[in-house]
């Protein structure tokens, strides 16, 4: 019932490119999500613009449109996976937990009830984590309408799904995401404590 899309594509420009292949202890970045799916037997998709190393290319899927941004990576990677709901998840989240997508999972059936067609968590200053989110597969609808009027903002999507917002306070070190190398090296940091 659940499939996820990694996104890997973009240009990582703030990182010096790359993303989803920096060093992160002793992994790639872009092993930390794989791992955390493998372990739920959740099926997924890597979506990016180019191949990657050998070993991940079985799981790629390719954006429609190049650097149109995470919305048509999450449209192509709803293409791939049949799915009724889509985890969407970025490609640098080392601190990633299971408990986390199972506090997701465990919103579906309220938010079927309710009609929301996505699962966003919400910060106490309201800030909001779509790139951690449950979307329900009728997006692909709004995604196809959004990339054609050439909107990019993904707060657009948001808005025409009826979100269900979900408490993140609980899960801060989740959403921790890098984009510089500074925001690595404290990350490592927060690794090497945990
Ligand atoms: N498939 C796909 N993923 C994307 C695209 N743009 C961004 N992403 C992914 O979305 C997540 C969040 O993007 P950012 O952290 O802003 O990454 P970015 O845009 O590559 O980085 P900057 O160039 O520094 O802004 C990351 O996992 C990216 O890999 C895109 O056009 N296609
Ligand atoms: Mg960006």
């Amino acid at each position: 019932m659940i499939s996820a899309i990694i996104l890997a594509g973009g240009k990582g420009k703030r990182i010096g490119g790359n993303k989803p292949f920096k060093k992160f202890g002793d992994k790639y970045l872009i092993d930390y999500p794989i791992s955390i799916l493998k372990k739920l037997k959740i099926p997924y998709t890597i979506v990016t613009s180019k191949n990657l190393l050998f070993k991940y290319n079985n799981f790629l899927s390719f954006d429609l449109i190049d650097d149109f941004g995470p919305l048509a990576g999450i449209l192509s990677g709803m293409r791939t996976l049949n799915s009724e709901w889509y985890l969407v998840l970025p490609c640098d989240c080392p601190f990633l937990t299971e408990d986390f997508i199972n506090y997701l999972i465990a919103n579906i059936k309220f938010a079927e009830k309710r009609g929301c067609k996505c699962i966003v968590p919400r910060h106490r200053n309201g800030f909001i984590e779509p790139l951690f989110s449950l979307y329900r597969k009728d997006s692909k609808i709004y995604l196809n309408k959004l990339i054609l009027e050439d909107k990019r903002k993904i707060i657009y999507l948001i808005r025409e799904l009826n979100p269900l917002y979900v408490d993140a306070e609980k899960f801060k070190n989740v959403f921790i995401n890098i984009n510089t190398p500074e925001e690595l090296r404290d990350a490592l940091k927060h690794l090497i404590k945990k």
